[in-house]
């Protein structure tokens, strides 16, 4: 089994902006309507929208809402980290194709209240082949006070091929399958 700590190699590729991503201050292209994390479609997700910024980085914000509640009146970790990994997924989209995450690393510095607003900013560290490395912070209005960073790898991949096995228990299969695989 694969496992891996986040550990950014000296040797990194050149990057650019990739003439079709989104220009600062604009949402990033949604990659799923019922994906948890920003789909608009899914029923119980986060509906994050993420946009990008200036130079390699990007942008959200979330209310943190009485659901999201873990420990008393504060956010659940494993609701931190999910929006963590939209909000770092969309980066690669920055630079090129779709990227699936392969690590994910959260730290938790401070509680979370419930009626918050939590702010994003995440930022490319670099590109080696395939392996993409990203970093996030988020906060509740002092970006020089994280309430948590977090670190993640994502991975490109071809996206017809990714999805070929699963994509028939899609919500949205038929269409899916039309698009993808016509
Ligand atoms: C037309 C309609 C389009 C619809 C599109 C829909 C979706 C689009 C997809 C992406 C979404 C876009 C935005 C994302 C927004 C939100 C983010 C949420 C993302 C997720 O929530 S996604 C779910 C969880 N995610 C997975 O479900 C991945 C499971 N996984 C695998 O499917 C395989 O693992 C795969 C295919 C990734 C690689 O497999 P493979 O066989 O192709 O390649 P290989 O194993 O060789 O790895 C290649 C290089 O990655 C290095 N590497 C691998 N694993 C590593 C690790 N853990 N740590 C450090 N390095 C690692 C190797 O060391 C090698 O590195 P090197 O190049 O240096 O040799």
């Amino acid at each position: 089994m694969k496992s891996s700590s986040f550990v950014v190699p000296d040797e990194l590729d050149e990057v650019e902006r990739h003439p079709k991503a989104a220009k600062a201050g604009e949402p990033v292209r949604m990659h799923n309507p019922t994906c948890f994390g920003c789909g608009p479609d899914s029923p119980q997700g986060l509906h994050l929208v993420v946009h990008a910024g200036e130079g390699f980085t990007v942008d959200a914000s979330m209310e943190v809402e009485t659901r999201m509640e873990g420990g008393p009146g504060v956010i659940h970790g494993g609701i931190l980290s999910t929006a963590f990994d939209e909000v770092m997924g969309t980066i690669p989209l920055l630079i090129g194709p779709s990227g699936v995450t392969v690590h994910l690393e959260v730290d938790y510095i401070r509680p979370i209240p419930v009626g918050s607003t939590l702010r994003f900013h995440g930022n490319l560290l670099g590109r080696q082949r395939r392996k993409i490395f990203t970093e996030a912070i988020a906060h509740l209005g002092d970006p020089d006070k994280p309430v948590a960073s977090a670190h993640a790898i994502f991975v490109t991949i071809d996206v017809r091929k990714h999805f070929a096995e699963h994509v028939d228990k899609s919500a949205r299969a038929e269409e899916y399958k039309r698009r993808m695989y016509p």
